[in-house]
């Protein structure tokens, strides 16, 4: 069986986006990958290659100031050593964000994730999920209750540590990883047979 290999690139200013990346790991090693957990504030040379040997990159970072957290930004600008080389190019990309507003324009996060990926000519795999808790009868404990359809958001109060993040934004970020994990162990199985 072809084991795909996902890297989790993510940045956490105080542990609640930590969160959401452990979430996105646990969904794709349930659906057979090996994964890769990397902190692009700390990140080595080794890890640099644990990404350019990796079927697919998941970016996620905190929303602040509507966009990516800066520690974020600053690893995408380092990235442009892997543009030049095309090092990345084909492999499979997806993001997810967390920020303290329902909105609080996560949505230009996985934006940028998406622009970003297709600077590297990558394929973005979105959250594939409907959207939740949009009719009167639905619940704020619906998996993509914030409703995102290009990848996986959560909202934490911003009062509570990483242990309020929300139940529903966890399951959200594992059903990424399983997502991630079942589209690259296909594209794999694409590649080995063409
Ligand atoms: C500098 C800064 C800017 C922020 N900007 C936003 C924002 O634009 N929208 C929002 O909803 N929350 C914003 N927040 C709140 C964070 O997104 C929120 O606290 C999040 O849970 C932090 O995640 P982390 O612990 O992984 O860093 C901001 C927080 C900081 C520190």
């Amino acid at each position: 069986m072809t084991t795909p290999v996902v890297s989790i690139a993510y940045h956490s200013g105080f542990g609640h986006t930590a969160v959401l990346a452990e979430a996105v790991r646990a969904g794709a090693v349930e659906a057979g990958a090996t994964v890769h957990l990397i902190k692009v504030d700390e990140i080595t040379e080794a890890q640099w290659e644990l990404l350019d040997g990796s079927d697919a990159i998941v970016f996620g970072s905190p929303t602040y100031m509507g966009t990516a957290s800066g520690a974020f930004h600053q690893f995408a600008e380092a990235s442009s050593k892997r543009w030049f080389t095309d090092t990345w190019r084909d492999k499979l990309a997806a993001g997810f964000t967390n920020s303290a507003s329902k909105s609080g324009d996560k949505l230009h996060t996985l934006q940028f994730f998406q622009t970003l990926a297709g600077q590297h000519g990558m394929t973005w795999v979105n959250l594939g999920l409907k959207p939740g808790w949009n009719t009167s009868e639905a619940s704020e404990n619906d998996i993509n209750r914030l409703g995102f359809f290009s990848g996986a958001a959560a909202q934490t109060h911003n009062d509570l540590g990483p242990e309020g993040v929300h139940k529903a934004d966890i399951a959200t970020a594992e059903h990424l990883g399983r997502r991630v994990a079942g589209t690259a162990r296909t594209f794999a199985r694409g590649k080995a047979a063409a």
